[in-house]
């Protein structure tokens, strides 16, 4: 819980005066059985109208006030609460968009949305139980105690006997819960995967009519759930009966010893029916108190879920020279010896890969799928960082670069589309978001999407649903790098980004990218893109095979001539 606390720190002083609040309703509420045995006692038993007046009126102004303090002890507890929960979800966010791709591998999507959701609220719910009952409920129940022992000591005894028993047990049930819940947090995790995942594919899913599959593979995750929570529950559910037995037990054992101690003279009614109605409070306390322990222990597991969060080492290092020496200047790329291998794999990606890309050149990136092409575009932009060897731009390595320099300098459209709700207009500006509407068009116009969004009814201003789901697959990638340009990034980087374009589309395109005189990597499988390229680098299995140009390359390397030979040939059988 050291998380939840360093999270309220901030709002000490509201806590103290919810705390304070809590504190003057729970007087007034330990003082009204003291005043109902003296009314008892010194006004109906002596039948003094005067006296049962006069502490009828006390009674009924300290009711007020406890009402009073209870709104006011609930408005300071939802204050902090909310604003605890506030800042939490906050800091998550930025610690999770600090994230190298590396620490996604150990927090998948759907496990970071619940921490973020269900785990902030289960503690934003403890947190304001706290300030609003939890407190009260153990101090109503020591003040119930210290009470009883004003009113009548030897009555009293048999409260102390029964209090830290009871105490004990309801600690040790909330440990064990504590245990469960977390497991149970876990399975929550798992039914958000399966449902995030149906949601993405749910065109795959219904195209391969997988329905039934994705229902019983949901009813599973839910039937888990379920289950775990079911068996978190038994434990907590025992506590409220088991307050009530005791409780209800110490009443009958109170009042059995109470009525010899009355007829002994060692005792008063109305001293008897006040341990009575302390006795009661406490019971009502303790069952509040159970009922917390629930939230509570729940709560324990989704801190330490939140905390796991936080305490969670950023595997990539951001570069520390801020010299603006170190800003692109030119887009010269230079690959060292690079090697590299994911985190979580033994065998290396890619192995030993040297080249260099000068100002403005137009470099294809050709080889067979999984051969390493998308993972060498993605250490441009240090979304993972080289295992050996180093890349520079502009003689500088990127590892000493601000990430923030080096990232918005380049211009990275990636083999899938992520195109997010919103219009066209806010989709293209998403690559930079200073850029004027003339400057948008500009990128559009480049990137030939622009005569496609002038046909949309609303033009720059259609809605695009979530992940462009109104657009065609080509449409998608003309925005995604009309996106790009829109930065006037110094390199650019074209995953695959051009598979759904025709070849004239594509050659158009090719040609506007003159204007930005950026380097430009793009990574194809059509030999008609390549031909035109400056540089080819050929990858297989995660090595540099062969680089240079078409010419040469055509001419030094079997595997070129192979692929341009397959493609070329299979172009030939189409027309006959
Ligand atoms: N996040 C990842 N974690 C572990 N291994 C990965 C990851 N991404 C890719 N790989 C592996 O790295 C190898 C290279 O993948 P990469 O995506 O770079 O290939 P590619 O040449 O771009 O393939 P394609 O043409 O099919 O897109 C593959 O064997 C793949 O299984």
């Amino acid at each position: 819980m050291k998380t939840v606390f360093s999270f309220l720190k901030p709002y000490f002083l509201c806590i103290a005066a919810a705390l304070f609040f809590t504190l003057t309703e729970l007087a007034v509420e330990l003082f009204q059985p003291l005043l109902m045995a003296k009314m008892i006692d010194d006004g109906i038993m002596t039948g003094d109208l005067g006296a049962v007046l006069a502490l009828g009126a006390a009674m009924v102004g300290m009711s007020l006030a406890a009402f009073a303090s209870g709104l006011l002890n609930s408005f300071y507890s939802s204050h902090v609460s909310q604003n605890m929960g506030y800042d939490m979800r906050c800091q998550l966010f930025e610690k999770i968009q600090s994230f190298a791709f590396a620490n996604f591998s150990r927090f998948p999507a759907s496990s970071l949305i619940t921490r973020m959701t269900n785990d902030v609220t289960q503690i934003q719910n403890t947190v304001f139980m706290s300030l609003r009952i939890m407190l009260r409920a153990p101090l109503l129940v020591l003040g119930s105690v210290v009470m009883a022992f004003i009113v009548n000591a030897r009555l009293a005894l048999i409260l102390l006997a029964v209090v830290p028993v009871l105490f004990f047990i309801l600690v040790w049930l909330m440990k064990r819960a504590g245990k469960l819940f977390r497991a149970v947090q876990e399975k929550l995790d798992a039914v958000n995967s399966v449902m995030q995942e149906n949601l993405a594919g749910i065109r795959v899913i219904k195209a391969f009519l997988r329905r039934k599959h994705e229902s019983d593979r949901f009813t599973k995750a839910s039937k888990n759930l379920r289950n775990l929570t079911v068996s978190a529950l038994r434990w907590t559910e025992l506590a409220m009966p088991l307050v009530l037995l005791v409780m209800n037990g110490s009443i009958i054992v109170i009042l059995w010893f109470g009525s010899f101690e009355v007829t002994g003279g060692s005792a008063s009614v109305g001293e008897v029916v006040a341990i009575v109605n302390y006795t009661t409070r406490m019971t009502g306390a303790m069952s509040i108190f159970s009922m917390i322990i629930m939230a509570f222990s729940r709560a324990r597991a989704s801190s330490q879920r939140i905390a796991d969060v936080f305490a969670e080492e950023i595997s990539l290092r951001d570069g520390e020279e801020s010299d603006s020496a170190l800003m692109i200047q030119q887009g010269t790329i230079v690959f060292d010896s690079v090697s590299f291998q994911y985190p979580e794999t033994e065998v290396p990606v890619l192995q030993n890969i040297s080249f260099t890309a000068e100002r403005g050149e137009r470099v294809a990136v050709l080889g067979a799928t999984g051969s390493g092409k998308s993972t060498l575009f993605q250490l441009l932009p240090r979304l993972y960082d080289v295992n050996g060897g180093k890349i520079l731009i502009d003689d500088n390595d990127i590892r000493k670069m601000k990430l923030d320099v080096l990232r918005k300098q380049i211009g990275f459209v990636p083999q899938e589309t992520m195109l997010f709700t919103g219009t066209v207009k806010d989709n293209i500006a998403w690559g930079n978001a200073k850029a004027t509407m003339e400057e948008i068009v500009e990128a559009a116009v480049h990137a030939q999407i622009h005569d496609t969004v002038m046909a949309f009814p609303d033009q720059y201003d259609t809605l695009l649903g979530q992940k462009g789901v109104n657009l065609s697959g080509g449409q998608k990638q003309r925005l995604a790098i009309a996106r790009a340009l829109v930065r006037k990034p110094k390199i650019l980087l074209l995953d695959d980004s051009t598979s759904a374009l025709d070849v004239k589309t594509e050659q158009k395109l090719l040609a506007a990218l003159k204007a930005y005189s950026c380097t430009t990597l793009m990574i194809t499988q059509k030999m008609s893109t390549t031909m035109n390229a400056d540089t080819i680098l050929l990858l297989e299995e995660g090595r540099l095979l062969a680089k240079g140009s078409h010419k040469q390359l055509l001419q030094d390397c079997a595997l070129y001539q192979k692929i341009y030979h397959s493609q070329f040939e299979e172009e030939d059988s189409y027309v006959q």
